[in-house]
C-alpha cells in the first residue's frame, strides 16, 4: 500500500458568478485558437444559467462524500478557476504536505484528459517553494468502481423511459469530442482516448448494442475533431427508424455544463424535434462505488507515472508549444 498524507481532488474549475464567466473561458482556451464566435456562444451557455457552472459545486460534494471515506486531509486544486491549484499547492507546503495523491476528475487518457492535469499540476508545484510530491492516481475508466455507478445509472434512465420502449431502445455513450490529430497521440501508443471510452461503454452496455458519440466540439471549423456529433446522430437514428434513446455521458464523472448544456438542452431539443423518446444516464457524481474508488486507488501500489512521450501537447500553429 502506498502511502500518501493528503489527497489531492484535481478538476477543471467552472465560474461561480456571472463575472467569472469570461475570465474563465480567457483561461481555458489560452493560446488554443477557439474562435471568437464560439467563445460568445458558450458565454452565453454559462450566462443563462445564471453565470454559474454547477462543476464547484460538484468537487465540493465529491470532496464532503470522500471525507468519511479517505482517512486523509483532502485539498481541492483547478486548473482553470479558483480554486487554482498554485494557491492550493502553497496551502498544502504550509501544512507541511510532503507526499500527495492526485485525483483527477477526468478518467481516461489524452492531452486535455490527463497531460494537461499533469502539466498544470508541475507548473503549480513549480511555483510553491516546499511543494508536496504528488502522484497522480492511475487512470480508472475501467474500474469496478466507475462501471458500477455508470451500470446503475444507465440502468436508471432505461427504466424512466416510457415502458414499451424499453426493450428496443439504444444506448448512445457520449465524451467530449477532442481534435483528431489529439485522438491519435493519445496514450503510450496513439488511440487510447477513444480505445477506453469503447472499453468503458462496452462494459456498462453489457448485451445490449451501443454507439459511441462525441459532443461538445470546439476549436476552429477547419481543424477536424472526432465525430459523429451527438445531435447529428440523433437524425441518422430517428432516420433509421429509432424511436428511444438513452444518452449515458461515459466521458465525464460530474453533471457539470457539456453534460446539463450540451445534452439536456441541446440533445435533448433535438431528440424532441425528431420524435425521439429521450433520458440521459447521471455521471458517476458522489456514488458510493464511485467514492469507494478513491479509497481502493489510493490502497493500491503507487502507480507507475505516464510516459514522458505519452499525450503529447497538440502543435498549435500561431500558439505557444505549452501553456505551462
Ligand atoms: C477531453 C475533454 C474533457 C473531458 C476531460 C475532463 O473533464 O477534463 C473536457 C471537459 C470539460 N470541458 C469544459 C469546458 C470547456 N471546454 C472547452 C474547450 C475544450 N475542451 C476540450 C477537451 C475536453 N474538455 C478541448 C480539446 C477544448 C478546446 C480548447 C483546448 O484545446 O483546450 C471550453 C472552451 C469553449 C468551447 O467549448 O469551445 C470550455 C468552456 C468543462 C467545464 C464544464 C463546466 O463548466 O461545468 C469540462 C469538465
Ligand atoms: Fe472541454
Amino acid at each position: 500500500m502506498a502511502q500518501y498524507d493528503a489527497l489531492l481532488v484535481v478538476s477543471f474549475g467552472g465560474p461561480e458568478k456571472p463575472e467569472d464567466v469570461m475570465p474563465f473561458l480567457e483561461n481555458v482556451v489560452r493560446g488554443r485558437g477557439v474562435p471568437r464566435e464560439r467563445l460568445l456562444e458558450v458565454e452565453a451557455h454559462y450566462q443563462g444559467v445564471g453565470g454559474v457552472s454547477p462543476i464547484n459545486r460538484q468537487c465540493r460534494e465529491l470532496i464532503a462524500a470522500l471525507e468519511p471515506v479517505v482517512g486523509l486531509p483532502i485539498y481541492w486544486g483547478n486548473r482553470n478557476w479558483h480554486p487554482f491549484l498554485a494557491d492550493t499547492m502553497r496551502r498544502m507546503a504550509a501544512d507541511g504536505v510532503r507526499r500527495a495523491a492526485a485525483f483527477v476528475t477526468a478518467a481516461y487518457s489524452s492531452y486535455s484528459s490527463c497531460r494537461q492535469y499533469l502539466d498544470d499540476i508541475a507548473a503549480a508545484q513549480a511555483q510553491v517553494p516546499g511543494a508536496p510530491r504528488v502522484v497522480r492516481l492511475r487512470h480508472y475508466y475501467d474500474h469496478p468502481g466507475f462501471l458500477a455507478a455508470m451500470t446503475e445509472h444507465t440502468q436508471a434512465a432505461l427504466e424512466r423511459l416510457p415502458e414499451a420502449h424499453r426493450g428496443d431502445a439504444r444506448l448512445v455513450f457520449t465524451a467530449h469530442s477532442i481534435p483528431v490529430s489529439m485522438a491519435a497521440t493519445a496514450g503510450p501508443s496513439g488511440g487510447a482516448y477513444e480505445a477506453q471510452l469503447r472499453t468503458a461503454a462496452a462494459r456498462v452496455a453489457g448485451e445490449r448494442p451501443f454507439d459511441l458519440v462525441w459532443q461538445s466540439r470546439s476549436g476552429p471549423p477547419q481543424v477536424p475533431w472526432l465525430e459523429p456529433d451527438v445531435c447529428d446522430h440523433l437524425t441518422a437514428l430517428a432516420s433509421e427508424g429509432v424511436k428511444a434513446v438513452v444518452l449515458v455521458p461515459i466521458g465525464f464523472v460530474s453533471d457539470h455544463m457539456e453534460v446539463v448544456y450540451d445534452l439536456d438542452t441541446e440533445a435533448a431539443a433535438a431528440a424532441r424535434e425528431l420524435g425521439i423518446h429521450l433520458t440521459r444516464a447521471a455521471t458517476a457524481g458522489t456514488h458510493p462505488r464511485f467514492v469507494s474508488m478513491v479509497r481502493e486507488l489510493l490502497d493500491e501500489p503507487e502507480p507507475a507515472a505516464c510516459p514522458a512521450t505519452c499525450c503529447p501537447a497538440p502543435r498549435r500553429p500561431g500558439a505557444p508549444a505549452s501553456r505551462s
